[in-house]
Protein backbone atom coordinates (compact mmCIF):
# COMPACT_ATOMS: atom_id res chain seq x y z
CA UNK A 1 0.00 0.00 0.00
CA UNK A 2 1.28 3.33 -0.90
CA UNK A 3 1.03 6.36 0.84
CA UNK A 4 2.11 9.88 -0.68
CA UNK A 5 3.68 12.07 2.75
CA UNK A 6 2.68 15.73 1.41
CA UNK A 7 4.36 17.44 5.06
CA UNK A 8 3.96 21.21 3.17
CA UNK A 9 4.55 24.74 5.21
CA UNK A 10 5.12 25.78 8.83
CA UNK A 11 4.51 23.25 11.29
CA UNK A 12 2.98 21.00 8.14
CA UNK A 13 6.67 19.70 8.31
CA UNK A 14 7.14 18.70 12.39
CA UNK A 15 3.57 17.54 12.48
CA UNK A 16 3.29 15.03 9.45
CA UNK A 17 6.78 13.71 10.87
CA UNK A 18 5.20 12.15 14.23
CA UNK A 19 2.16 10.91 12.25
CA UNK A 20 4.69 9.04 10.08
CA UNK A 21 6.49 7.45 13.13
CA UNK A 22 3.13 6.55 14.26
CA UNK A 23 2.38 4.58 11.16
CA UNK A 24 5.87 3.13 10.88
CA UNK A 25 5.48 1.83 14.08
CA UNK A 26 2.55 -0.41 13.41
CA UNK A 27 4.72 -2.95 12.08
CA UNK A 28 3.05 -2.84 8.53
CA UNK A 29 4.55 -2.73 5.66
CA UNK A 30 3.43 0.51 3.75
CA UNK A 31 5.50 2.31 1.10
CA UNK A 32 5.49 6.01 1.71
CA UNK A 33 6.99 8.59 -0.56
CA UNK A 34 7.35 12.29 0.34
CA UNK A 35 6.69 15.40 -1.98
CA UNK A 36 7.15 18.94 -1.38
CA UNK A 37 3.46 20.98 -1.78
CA UNK A 38 2.38 24.89 -1.35
CA UNK A 39 5.09 27.31 -0.47
CA UNK A 40 7.55 23.89 -0.55
CA UNK A 41 6.32 23.38 -4.08
CA UNK A 42 7.05 26.77 -5.39
CA UNK A 43 10.54 26.89 -3.65
CA UNK A 44 11.32 23.44 -5.18
CA UNK A 45 9.81 23.70 -8.50
CA UNK A 46 8.16 27.47 -9.10
CA UNK A 47 4.33 26.05 -8.54
CA UNK A 48 2.53 25.05 -5.06
CA UNK A 49 1.43 22.33 -6.74
CA UNK A 50 4.37 20.50 -8.96
CA UNK A 51 2.85 18.03 -11.58
CA UNK A 52 4.95 15.35 -10.21
CA UNK A 53 3.56 15.83 -6.18
CA UNK A 54 0.20 15.45 -7.94
CA UNK A 55 0.71 12.38 -9.81
CA UNK A 56 2.34 11.05 -6.78
CA UNK A 57 -1.22 11.90 -5.37
CA UNK A 58 -3.11 10.51 -8.20
CA UNK A 59 -1.07 7.53 -7.74
CA UNK A 60 -1.24 7.04 -3.90
CA UNK A 61 -3.59 4.65 -1.77
CA UNK A 62 -4.27 7.63 0.46
CA UNK A 63 -2.56 10.83 1.10
CA UNK A 64 -1.10 12.19 4.48
CA UNK A 65 -0.94 15.86 4.41
CA UNK A 66 0.29 18.48 6.55
CA UNK A 67 -0.69 21.84 5.93
CA UNK A 68 0.52 24.62 3.28
CA UNK A 69 0.85 28.67 3.51
CA UNK A 70 3.02 31.02 4.68
CA UNK A 71 2.15 34.91 5.19
CA UNK A 72 5.68 35.56 3.14
CA UNK A 73 3.54 34.12 -0.10
CA UNK A 74 0.51 36.23 0.41
CA UNK A 75 1.79 38.79 -2.15
CA UNK A 76 2.01 35.85 -5.04
CA UNK A 77 -0.27 36.22 -7.63
CA UNK A 78 -3.31 34.13 -6.72
CA UNK A 79 -2.63 30.85 -8.98
CA UNK A 80 0.96 30.34 -7.23
CA UNK A 81 0.01 31.04 -3.64
CA UNK A 82 0.69 27.78 -1.27
CA UNK A 83 -3.52 27.22 -0.57
CA UNK A 84 -3.85 26.62 -4.05
CA UNK A 85 -2.12 23.48 -3.60
CA UNK A 86 -4.65 21.78 -1.44
CA UNK A 87 -7.40 23.20 -3.47
CA UNK A 88 -6.22 21.60 -6.75
CA UNK A 89 -5.80 18.29 -4.91
CA UNK A 90 -9.28 18.12 -3.34
CA UNK A 91 -10.73 19.28 -6.96
CA UNK A 92 -8.12 17.21 -9.11
CA UNK A 93 -8.80 13.90 -6.90
CA UNK A 94 -12.49 14.66 -6.73
CA UNK A 95 -12.30 15.01 -2.93
CA UNK A 96 -15.55 15.97 -2.45
CA UNK A 97 -16.60 14.81 0.77
CA UNK A 98 -14.79 16.37 3.90
CA UNK A 99 -15.32 14.81 7.33
CA UNK A 100 -14.37 17.17 10.51
CA UNK A 101 -15.22 14.79 13.88
CA UNK A 102 -15.40 16.81 17.00
CA UNK A 103 -14.55 14.76 19.55
CA UNK A 104 -13.84 15.50 23.36
CA UNK A 105 -11.75 13.56 25.35
CA UNK A 106 -12.55 13.93 28.42
CA UNK A 107 -9.61 14.24 29.93
CA UNK A 108 -9.54 17.34 27.67
CA UNK A 109 -13.12 18.84 28.95
CA UNK A 110 -10.90 21.99 30.92
CA UNK A 111 -9.21 22.64 28.06
CA UNK A 112 -11.78 23.70 26.16
CA UNK A 113 -13.28 27.53 26.62
CA UNK A 114 -16.31 26.68 26.91
CA UNK A 115 -17.64 24.91 30.19
CA UNK A 116 -17.25 21.29 31.18
CA UNK A 117 -21.00 20.64 31.10
CA UNK A 118 -21.62 22.24 27.84
CA UNK A 119 -18.60 19.38 26.15
CA UNK A 120 -18.45 16.92 28.03
CA UNK A 121 -18.98 13.53 26.36
CA UNK A 122 -19.48 16.22 22.77
CA UNK A 123 -19.05 13.57 19.50
CA UNK A 124 -20.01 15.31 16.44
CA UNK A 125 -19.50 15.18 12.73
CA UNK A 126 -19.19 17.88 10.49
CA UNK A 127 -19.54 16.49 6.56
CA UNK A 128 -18.39 19.71 4.37
CA UNK A 129 -18.38 19.70 0.75
CA UNK A 130 -15.57 20.38 -0.32
CA UNK A 131 -15.00 20.71 -4.10
CA UNK A 132 -18.36 23.37 -4.82
CA UNK A 133 -19.17 26.49 -3.53
CA UNK A 134 -17.61 30.23 -3.55
CA UNK A 135 -14.08 28.63 -3.15
CA UNK A 136 -14.35 27.51 -6.48
CA UNK A 137 -17.17 29.33 -8.20
CA UNK A 138 -16.35 31.46 -11.43
CA UNK A 139 -16.05 34.22 -12.68
CA UNK A 140 -14.29 35.88 -9.62
CA UNK A 141 -11.89 38.82 -9.69
CA UNK A 142 -11.47 42.34 -9.44
CA UNK A 143 -13.00 44.77 -12.10
CA UNK A 144 -14.71 48.11 -12.59
CA UNK A 145 -18.24 47.74 -11.60
CA UNK A 146 -20.52 47.08 -14.24
CA UNK A 147 -23.44 48.31 -12.71
CA UNK A 148 -25.67 49.67 -8.82
CA UNK A 149 -24.32 52.78 -6.84
CA UNK A 150 -20.75 52.14 -7.23
CA UNK A 151 -20.57 51.36 -11.03
CA UNK A 152 -17.11 52.17 -12.29
CA UNK A 153 -15.65 51.63 -9.20
CA UNK A 154 -13.38 48.78 -8.70
CA UNK A 155 -15.14 45.76 -6.95
CA UNK A 156 -14.16 42.47 -5.66
CA UNK A 157 -16.45 39.59 -6.83
CA UNK A 158 -16.89 35.83 -6.69
CA UNK A 159 -19.81 33.21 -7.46
CA UNK A 160 -21.14 30.87 -5.39
CA UNK A 161 -22.91 27.87 -7.08
CA UNK A 162 -23.51 24.84 -6.53
CA UNK A 163 -24.77 21.76 -9.05
CA UNK A 164 -27.32 19.39 -8.18
CA UNK A 165 -24.92 16.61 -8.65
CA UNK A 166 -22.71 18.07 -6.20
CA UNK A 167 -25.70 18.52 -3.64
CA UNK A 168 -27.01 15.31 -3.76
CA UNK A 169 -24.24 13.44 -3.94
CA UNK A 170 -22.72 14.83 -0.37
CA UNK A 171 -26.31 14.54 0.78
CA UNK A 172 -26.50 11.15 0.51
CA UNK A 173 -22.88 10.80 2.40
CA UNK A 174 -24.10 12.75 5.09
CA UNK A 175 -27.45 10.28 5.03
CA UNK A 176 -25.46 7.55 5.17
CA UNK A 177 -22.89 8.51 7.63
CA UNK A 178 -26.08 9.44 9.75
CA UNK A 179 -28.13 6.65 9.63
CA UNK A 180 -24.32 4.91 11.09
CA UNK A 181 -24.64 7.02 13.88
CA UNK A 182 -27.97 8.50 15.91
CA UNK A 183 -29.78 9.04 12.91
CA UNK A 184 -30.31 12.43 12.87
CA UNK A 185 -28.75 14.89 10.32
CA UNK A 186 -28.84 19.21 10.35
CA UNK A 187 -28.42 20.33 6.85
CA UNK A 188 -26.60 24.21 7.71
CA UNK A 189 -27.47 26.81 5.14
CA UNK A 190 -28.63 30.34 4.31
CA UNK A 191 -31.54 30.00 2.26
CA UNK A 192 -33.13 32.92 3.81
CA UNK A 193 -30.78 35.17 1.79
CA UNK A 194 -28.77 33.04 -0.67
CA UNK A 195 -30.28 31.32 -3.99
CA UNK A 196 -27.57 28.93 -3.93
CA UNK A 197 -28.49 27.77 -0.73
CA UNK A 198 -32.59 27.43 -1.07
CA UNK A 199 -31.61 24.98 -3.74
CA UNK A 200 -28.87 22.95 -1.90
CA UNK A 201 -32.22 22.78 1.08
CA UNK A 202 -34.64 21.87 -1.36
CA UNK A 203 -32.23 19.15 -2.79
CA UNK A 204 -31.17 17.96 0.69
CA UNK A 205 -34.75 17.66 1.48
CA UNK A 206 -35.48 15.63 -1.58
CA UNK A 207 -32.84 13.27 -1.17
CA UNK A 208 -34.02 12.90 2.56
CA UNK A 209 -37.22 10.99 1.06
CA UNK A 210 -34.55 7.88 0.52
CA UNK A 211 -33.48 8.12 3.72
CA UNK A 212 -36.77 7.82 5.78
CA UNK A 213 -35.19 6.40 9.20
CA UNK A 214 -33.03 9.77 9.52
CA UNK A 215 -34.52 12.92 10.90
CA UNK A 216 -33.61 15.68 8.56
CA UNK A 217 -33.64 19.70 10.13
CA UNK A 218 -32.31 22.35 8.56
CA UNK A 219 -30.77 25.27 10.41
CA UNK A 220 -29.52 28.78 8.95
CA UNK A 221 -25.47 29.45 9.29
CA UNK A 222 -25.36 31.83 11.41
CA UNK A 223 -28.21 30.02 14.09
CA UNK A 224 -25.34 27.41 13.72
CA UNK A 225 -22.73 29.18 14.72
CA UNK A 226 -24.53 30.05 17.94
CA UNK A 227 -25.49 26.79 18.46
CA UNK A 228 -22.29 25.06 18.47
CA UNK A 229 -21.76 27.18 21.53
CA UNK A 230 -24.58 27.46 22.92
CA UNK A 231 -25.39 23.82 23.04
CA UNK A 232 -23.41 21.58 20.54
CA UNK A 233 -24.32 18.04 22.04
CA UNK A 234 -27.59 18.95 20.46
CA UNK A 235 -25.93 18.08 17.16
CA UNK A 236 -24.77 14.40 15.85
CA UNK A 237 -24.37 14.88 11.72
CA UNK A 238 -24.35 18.66 10.29
CA UNK A 239 -23.95 18.95 6.54
CA UNK A 240 -22.85 22.19 5.02
CA UNK A 241 -21.49 23.84 1.94
CA UNK A 242 -17.38 24.25 1.70
CA UNK A 243 -17.03 27.94 3.11
CA UNK A 244 -19.65 27.03 5.83
CA UNK A 245 -18.39 24.09 6.91
CA UNK A 246 -14.42 25.37 7.00
CA UNK A 247 -15.51 28.43 9.52
CA UNK A 248 -17.81 25.63 11.23
CA UNK A 249 -15.17 23.41 11.63
CA UNK A 250 -13.14 26.01 13.34
CA UNK A 251 -15.33 27.15 15.80
CA UNK A 252 -16.03 23.12 16.52
CA UNK A 253 -12.71 22.47 16.72
CA UNK A 254 -12.51 24.67 20.05
CA UNK A 255 -15.20 22.41 21.60
CA UNK A 256 -12.98 19.50 21.65
CA UNK A 257 -10.21 22.22 23.27
CA UNK A 258 -8.05 22.82 20.65
CA UNK A 259 -7.81 23.33 16.56
CA UNK A 260 -4.98 20.95 17.31
CA UNK A 261 -7.49 18.06 17.90
CA UNK A 262 -9.25 17.98 14.49
CA UNK A 263 -8.48 15.69 12.14
CA UNK A 264 -9.97 15.26 8.94
CA UNK A 265 -10.67 12.69 6.01
CA UNK A 266 -11.49 14.05 2.73
CA UNK A 267 -13.10 11.10 0.18
CA UNK A 268 -13.85 11.07 -3.22
CA UNK A 269 -16.44 8.88 -4.14
CA UNK A 270 -14.63 5.69 -4.19
CA UNK A 271 -13.11 6.34 -0.29
CA UNK A 272 -9.79 7.04 -1.97
CA UNK A 273 -8.73 10.43 0.24
CA UNK A 274 -6.73 13.03 1.66
CA UNK A 275 -6.30 12.84 5.61
CA UNK A 276 -5.12 16.28 7.19
CA UNK A 277 -5.59 18.25 10.49
CA UNK A 278 -8.37 20.79 9.70
CA UNK A 279 -6.00 23.27 11.13
CA UNK A 280 -3.16 25.37 8.99
CA UNK A 281 0.25 25.73 9.19
CA UNK A 282 0.48 27.84 12.10
CA UNK A 283 3.28 30.07 10.90
CA UNK A 284 3.26 31.75 14.57
CA UNK A 285 4.69 28.30 16.45
CA UNK A 286 6.22 27.01 12.92
CA UNK A 287 9.50 25.34 14.25
CA UNK A 288 9.38 26.02 17.55
CA UNK A 289 8.48 22.76 18.50
CA UNK A 290 5.25 23.14 20.13
CA UNK A 291 2.40 22.26 17.62
CA UNK A 292 0.14 19.66 18.66
CA UNK A 293 0.63 16.66 16.42
CA UNK A 294 -2.55 14.78 17.70
CA UNK A 295 -4.87 16.17 14.65
CA UNK A 296 -2.57 14.63 12.33
CA UNK A 297 -1.42 11.57 14.13
CA UNK A 298 -5.50 10.95 14.20
CA UNK A 299 -6.34 11.72 10.57
CA UNK A 300 -3.72 9.26 10.11
CA UNK A 301 -6.11 6.98 11.84
CA UNK A 302 -8.59 7.64 9.91
CA UNK A 303 -6.65 7.22 6.83
CA UNK A 304 -6.32 3.73 7.83
CA UNK A 305 -10.05 3.29 8.51
CA UNK A 306 -11.40 4.63 5.08
CA UNK A 307 -8.68 4.19 2.77
CA UNK A 308 -6.51 1.13 3.67
CA UNK A 309 -9.19 -1.08 5.23
CA UNK A 310 -6.83 -1.39 8.53
CA UNK A 311 -9.35 -0.63 11.21
CA UNK A 312 -8.07 -2.69 13.61
CA UNK A 313 -4.78 -0.29 13.58
CA UNK A 314 -6.55 2.83 13.32
CA UNK A 315 -8.04 1.88 16.95
CA UNK A 316 -4.44 0.81 18.21
CA UNK A 317 -3.79 4.83 17.43
CA UNK A 318 -7.11 5.89 18.86
CA UNK A 319 -6.55 4.29 21.77
CA UNK A 320 -2.94 5.43 22.14
CA UNK A 321 -3.77 8.81 21.72
CA UNK A 322 -6.46 8.33 24.47
CA UNK A 323 -3.91 6.36 26.90
CA UNK A 324 -1.43 9.26 26.09
CA UNK A 325 -3.75 11.99 27.21
CA UNK A 326 -4.47 9.69 30.50
CA UNK A 327 -0.89 10.19 31.36
CA UNK A 328 -1.53 13.58 31.72
CA UNK A 329 0.67 14.89 28.83
CA UNK A 330 -0.21 17.96 27.03
CA UNK A 331 1.49 20.04 24.17
CA UNK A 332 1.05 24.15 24.89
CA UNK A 333 -2.63 24.33 22.59
CA UNK A 334 -4.44 22.22 25.55
CA UNK A 335 -1.99 22.60 28.73
CA UNK A 336 -3.46 23.54 31.69
CA UNK A 337 -2.33 23.36 35.05
CA UNK A 338 -1.57 20.15 36.80
CA UNK A 339 -0.68 18.46 33.61
CA UNK A 340 2.95 17.70 31.81
CA UNK A 341 3.68 20.00 29.27
CA UNK A 342 5.70 18.36 26.20
CA UNK A 343 6.92 19.40 22.57
CA UNK A 344 5.32 17.88 19.67
CA UNK A 345 8.30 14.90 19.32
CA UNK A 346 7.73 14.00 22.60
CA UNK A 347 4.17 13.96 22.20
CA UNK A 348 4.87 11.73 19.51
CA UNK A 349 7.39 9.89 21.28
CA UNK A 350 4.48 8.91 23.74
CA UNK A 351 1.39 7.79 21.23
CA UNK A 352 4.41 5.48 19.73
CA UNK A 353 4.97 4.43 23.26
CA UNK A 354 1.78 3.65 23.98
CA UNK A 355 0.71 1.84 21.16
CA UNK A 356 0.03 -1.85 21.66
N1 LIG B 1 -5.41 22.89 4.77
C1 LIG B 1 -4.49 23.83 4.85
O1 LIG B 1 -3.37 23.63 4.42
C2 LIG B 1 -4.83 25.12 5.49
C3 LIG B 1 -3.96 26.16 5.34
N2 LIG B 1 -4.20 27.35 5.97
C4 LIG B 1 -3.16 28.38 5.83
O2 LIG B 1 -2.37 28.35 7.05
C5 LIG B 1 -1.81 29.64 7.26
C6 LIG B 1 -2.11 30.11 8.67
O3 LIG B 1 -3.52 30.33 8.80
P1 LIG B 1 -4.25 30.70 10.14
O4 LIG B 1 -5.45 31.45 9.79
O5 LIG B 1 -3.28 31.29 11.12
O6 LIG B 1 -4.79 29.29 10.73
P2 LIG B 1 -4.02 28.14 11.49
O7 LIG B 1 -5.02 27.04 11.65
O8 LIG B 1 -2.76 27.80 10.84
O9 LIG B 1 -3.69 28.75 12.94
C7 LIG B 1 -4.67 29.35 13.77
C8 LIG B 1 -4.19 29.35 15.21
O10 LIG B 1 -4.22 28.02 15.71
C9 LIG B 1 -2.93 27.63 16.14
N3 LIG B 1 -2.72 26.23 15.73
C10 LIG B 1 -3.02 25.67 14.55
N4 LIG B 1 -2.65 24.40 14.52
C11 LIG B 1 -2.09 24.13 15.71
C12 LIG B 1 -1.50 22.96 16.28
N5 LIG B 1 -1.42 21.78 15.62
N6 LIG B 1 -1.01 23.04 17.54
C13 LIG B 1 -1.10 24.18 18.23
N7 LIG B 1 -1.64 25.32 17.75
C14 LIG B 1 -2.14 25.29 16.49
C15 LIG B 1 -1.95 28.57 15.45
O11 LIG B 1 -0.75 28.69 16.19
C16 LIG B 1 -2.75 29.84 15.35
O12 LIG B 1 -2.64 30.58 16.55
C17 LIG B 1 -2.40 30.54 6.17
O13 LIG B 1 -1.47 30.65 5.14
C18 LIG B 1 -3.64 29.79 5.72
O14 LIG B 1 -4.03 30.09 4.41
C19 LIG B 1 -5.28 27.52 6.80
C20 LIG B 1 -6.17 26.52 6.97
C21 LIG B 1 -6.02 25.23 6.32
C1 LIG C 1 -7.12 26.84 1.92
C2 LIG C 1 -8.33 26.72 2.82
C3 LIG C 1 -9.60 26.57 2.07
C4 LIG C 1 -8.13 25.57 3.71
C5 LIG C 1 -8.98 25.59 4.93
O1 LIG C 1 -9.16 26.55 5.63
C6 LIG C 1 -9.57 24.35 5.34
O2 LIG C 1 -9.62 23.39 4.58
O3 LIG C 1 -10.06 24.27 6.47
MG1 LIG D 1 -10.19 26.07 7.47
Amino acid sequence: MKIAILPGDGIGPEIVAEAVRVLQALGEQFEMETAPVGGAGYEASGHPLPDATLQLAKDADAILFGAVGDWKYDTLERPLRPEQAILGLRKNLNLFANFRPAILYPELAGASTLKPEVVSGLDILIIRELTGDIYFGHPRGVRLAPDGPFKGEREGFDTMRYAETEIRRIAHVAFQAARKRSKRLTSVDKANVLETFQFWKDIVTEVHQEYPDVALDHMYVDNAAMQLVRAPKKFDVIVTGNMFGDILSDAAAMLTGSIGMLPSASLDANNKGLYEPSHGSAPDIAGKGIANPLATILSAAMMLRFSLNKPEQADRIDAAVKSVLARGLRTADIYEAGTTLVGTRAMGDAVVEALN
